[in-house]
């Protein structure tokens, strides 16, 4: 006997959470419940404004249709769905089954976009390896190269994780890289996304030594994991790659390629942000995720996140918007 339920969530965030240009007011998303034999599973549906295709309302749409499937034995076609709605789906599944194991990885690197003494002060007191990561390109380069070149003088065992998103044109890219100084370079563990053009960020990280990673990339159309000079990881955010399957083959093939693969959040709440932190710590073992992202909420969701102080919010002040 099978049966699912969709509930509907919108969460008050944090007030300074801007995305790509808008300011994210509230997260709004779906928790599904699959039943069967008297166990439970739930999974989160998070379509991420502006950067994923589908909307909260097409995810939770279609998210019914699978879910009538699923309660009906059918076989489902994930790869088919929207990521979100895939991922989310999947992961319940996963739990069901017993797949997704416990244990999670829940040393996220901390994200830095503010004041880089903060981040100083935390790296201090974190256990094992040092890893952070910082957002550039939203001011000057030469302010971004300063900042990072201080981290890696500062913290001289510290493996710094830099993020520009697509933001620098070639030019930005190599006033930022004259900051940095040749000898601290090997301490950048890797910068996402340097350039807008893909070519131009593969151009920058084999002139300057730079390690790059790959994220938007990751969701274009054509993509392929390949081993090319000045790559060194790939970041995977599940909840816009598609299901549990899809994800770990993507990190099948980084692995073979030997690039790191880093799990990374899509801002889900702390149900789905722990089952990243499962999967992370399932598939990518020895690699810090990049969940950091609890910070930005002002509660949580049904499950709670370590540490983490925040309200939480139970299944039962859900609204439940269908079920079969
Ligand atoms: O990757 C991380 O460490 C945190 C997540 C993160 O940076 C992010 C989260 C949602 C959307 C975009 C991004 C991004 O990579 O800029
Ligand atoms: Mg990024």
């Amino acid at each position: 006997m099978r049966s699912a339920k969709l509930f509907q969530y919108q969460l008050p965030m944090d007030s300074g959470v801007i995305l790509r240009d808008q300011r994210l007011i509230t997260r709004e998303g779906w928790v599904i419940e699959l039943c069967q034999d008297q166990q439970r599973a739930y999974g989160e549906i998070a379509p991420l404004p502006e950067f994923s295709l589908e909307t909260a309302a097409e995810a939770g749409e279609q998210a019914q249709q699978i879910l009538s499937q699923w309660v009906a034995g059918e076989e489902l076609d994930l790869d088919a769905a929207f990521p979100s709605v895939a991922f989310g789906i999947s992961c319940a599944i996963a739990e069901l089954a017993a797949e997704l194991p416990e244990a999670g990885n829940y040393l996220a690197a901390p994200l830095c976009s503010g004041d880089p003494d903060d981040l100083v002060v935390r790296l201090n007191q974190m256990p094992g390896d040092k890893v952070a990561k910082i957002k550039v390109g939203m001011y000057e380069a030469v302010r971004d190269g300063i900042v990072a070149n201080m981290l890696l003088e500062a913290i001289p065992d510290m493996q710094l994780r830099l993020d520009a998103n697509r933001q620098w044109t070639p030019l930005k890219a190599q006033q930022f890289a004259k900051y940095v100084k040749p000898e601290h370079r090997s301490g950048i563990a890797f910068l996402e996304e340097p350039c807008r053009l893909p070519s131009d960020s593969l151009a920058f990280a084999q002139q300057t030594g730079i390690n790059i990673a790959w994220d938007e990339t990751v969701r274009d159309a054509g993509f392929e994991v390949k081993a090319e000079p000045g790559v060194a990881a790939i970041i995977i955010k599940p909840t816009l790659i598609g299901s549990l399957a899809r994800c770990i083959t993507l990190i099948e093939q980084a692995h073979a390629a030997g690039l790191t693969a880093v799990i990374s959040s899509s801002i889900e709440s702390s149900l789905g942000l722990n089952q990243l932190a499962r999967l992370a710590q399932w598939q990518t073992p020895n690699v810090i995720p990049g969940l950091d992202t609890m910070q930005l909420f002002q509660v949580q969701l049904i499950q709670s996140w370590p540490d983490c102080e925040l309200p939480v919010i139970p299944l039962s002040e859900l609204d439940m918007v269908w079920h079969k």
